[in-house]
């Protein structure tokens, strides 16, 4: 893939815009053509407005489906797009139902599809999960995906303490399930249980994806409890002084944690061309509190 556009044009040429649509044609996925856009001499930031927008622009021309970035000629690379949840944004509301509340819609993306929304929770929501966590809390596992029975283990990238509740297990936590429900169109019976991690001065979890590794050891065992996950809902449940914000790196975008704020991002396959690689930036000041919840593509039990 030869890229002979001048690096120096901040603009979005023909040349390189025919150029981005032909890498997506072929089956190059974003974070490759990112690659060789940066080793020749493109700034990232510029790099990846310039793949955003040729390439939202192209699908919508194609009218695909948001988030898909591989046209015909790439499908055997990629697993195949299943359904995922999302908002009713049609028309750019400020404001989107949840249930029982609205809450305010404050950007949204398509590719990666990541959405913020502003108060979802009550700072006194926030406080009563926190209290009914904290005695609950253990050093952060990961899914071990070596392991056949997909057990977890204990990991250097993820330097938090964590709890899960059990769906439904209080009033606060069913009402905000049925909130997350409503808000993103998808059964609280496919969510797994809410996780809440704790995050002190300088824990941070490195960059990765949600979804399950298709090809690793523990993926039929963790398949088989409702499927892939599709969708992450995050939600801050107090506001760090510094810091702690989750980033999504190939897309060059930072969501601060602010209490009753709440990041939703969703990937259509386990790929990473749905560049939903994200991470929570280490707390430089003061300590986080994010609850997680999880969606899967069928029933989770
Ligand atoms: O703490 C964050 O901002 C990210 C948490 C996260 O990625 C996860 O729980 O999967
Ligand atoms: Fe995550």
């Amino acid at each position: 893939m030869a890229l002979t556009v001048n690096p120096h044009l901040a603009s979005v040429t023909p040349e390189l815009r025919q150029w981005i649509i032909d890498q997506a044609e072929a089956g190059v996925s974003a974070p490759k053509a990112l690659q060789a856009m940066l080793d020749v001499g493109w700034s990232e930031d510029v790099a990846l407005a310039a793949l955003e927008s040729v390439l939202s622009e192209h699908l919508q021309e194609r009218n695909a489906m948001p988030g898909q970035l591989h046209t015909a000629a790439a499908s055997e690379a990629a697993p195949a797009a299943v359904p995922v949840p999302d908002l009713a944004l049609e028309g750019s509301p400020a404001w989107v139902r949840a249930g029982d509340r609205d809450v305010k819609v404050v950007m949204s993306m398509k590719l990666p599809r990541v959405v913020v929304l502003e108060g979802l929770l009550t700072a006194d929501e926030c406080e009563q999960i926190i209290a009914l966590a904290r005695p609950r809390m253990r050093r952060s596992l990961t899914v071990n995906s070596q392991s056949a029975d997909g057990g977890d283990e204990l990991n250097e990238d993820r330097t938090s303490e964590g709890m899960f509740f059990e769906r439904g297990e209080s009033a606060v936590i069913a009402a905000l399930e049925q909130r997350i429900a409503d808000l993103l169109g998808w059964p609280v019976a496919n969510g797994e249980g809410l996780q809440v991690l704790h995050y002190g001065p300088k824990a941070e979890y490195k960059p990765h994806y949600d979804y399950f590794e298709p090809d690793a050891p523990s993926a039929p065992a963790l398949l088989r409890r409702g499927g892939q996950r599709v969708g992450t809902l995050l939600l801050y449940l107090n506001t760090p002084v510094a810091g702690g914000g989750t980033t999504f790196p190939n897309a060059g975008l930072e969501v601060a944690a602010q209490q009753g704020t709440a990041v939703f991002f969703s990937y259509d396959k386990p790929h990473p061309n749905t560049l939903s690689l994200h991470g929570g930036a280490p707390v430089v000041e003061g300590e986080k509190w994010v609850a997680t919840k999880w969606l899967r593509e069928r029933e989770f039990n």
